[in-house]
């Protein structure tokens, strides 16, 4: 790709991996960004602020992320992670960094898919009006955590939700006979997690009231779905300093 003289240097971390090498695809086939720098287990991070990365992309693992957005927010590089694994302590110790870098921005977004992200909207629309909700995520058997971020994120917004409309626990008579037969439980809304070969990232969110079912379900086909928003958070957040969560706002 020709390279544009005022183009955004990008470094992609986790740069071999499956998510990694679609973004350097991304961004290499991007016609207002440059591929500065691949990094991936073993490398050099100064490698990449050496060659000028002005956003780093991280699509690496919940161990090493934490280590990542620290060194790069004391650099003064941006970064637009999509690695999972972020609770509410993380996100407070990432706050804590950049309040000490107040020019620096970091977007965390559980999923980049625009389909995903309105999925997520349209369920935490819709949970004020059922008595009853389960999240059935379904991925690869290679992902490594679970529940995935998309669920647990959303789980947590339609908790919200349901708690502002003032309804309280779902109706569940049943017993677990056997440990996880009901799911995980994200502040009281239940999330199962499928593994299975030939799938990718999928997530259906089931409603239930008295006579009616509402099913809200996304699936990301191929992990090209999620680099127009990858590549959007490359964009803004430039112009973006502070945390954000969630592609949402970007969107708007
Ligand atoms: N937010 C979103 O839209 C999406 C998020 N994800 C998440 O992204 C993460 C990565 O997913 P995949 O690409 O499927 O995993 P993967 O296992 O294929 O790739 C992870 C890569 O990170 C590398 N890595 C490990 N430690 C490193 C370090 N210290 N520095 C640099 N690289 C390092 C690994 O060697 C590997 O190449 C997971 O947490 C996954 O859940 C995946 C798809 C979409
Ligand atoms: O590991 C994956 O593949 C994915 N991870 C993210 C998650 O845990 O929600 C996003 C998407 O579901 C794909």
């Amino acid at each position: 790709m020709t390279q544009q003289p005022d183009s955004i240097r990008v470094g992609v971390l986790g740069a071999r991996g499956r998510m990694g090498l679609e973004v350097c695809k991304a961004v290499d086939a991007a016609g207002d960004m440059e591929l500065v720098a691949m990094i991936d287990q073993g490398d050099e991070l100064f490698k990449a602020s050496d060659a000028g990365a002005q956003v780093f992309v991280d699509f690496t693992t919940p161990d090493v992320v934490m280590d990542n957005l620290h060194w790069a927010i004391d650099q003064g590089i941006n970064m637009v992670v999509g690695t999972t694994g972020f609770t509410g302590e993380r996100l407070d110790q990432v706050r804590g960094w950049l309040d000490a870098n107040p020019g620096v921005g970091v977007l965390i977004a559980p999923n980049f898919g625009l389909g995903a992200v309105l999925m997520m909207q349209f369920a935490t629309r819709a949970a004020r009006y059922f008595e009853s909700v389960e999240v059935i995520e379904q991925h690869h058997p290679r992902k490594l955590d679970a529940p995935s971020g998309t669920s647990t994120h959303t789980a947590k917004l339609i908790a919200q939700a349901r708690a502002e409309a003032g309804l309280g626990p779902m109706p569940d008579a049943t017993k677990e006979e056997v440990d996880g037969a009901r799911g995980a439980d994200i502040d009281g809304v239940r999330v199962h997690s499928v593994r299975a070969s030939g799938l990718v990232a999928h997530q259906e969110v089931l409603f239930g009231s008295l006579g009616e079912t509402l099913t809200i379900r996304h699936d990301s086909l191929d992990r090209v779905s999620f680099m127009p928003g990858v590549l959007l958070g490359v964009r803004k957040i430039l112009e973006r300093p502070g945390l954000t969560v969630g592609l949402d706002s970007f969107l708007d």
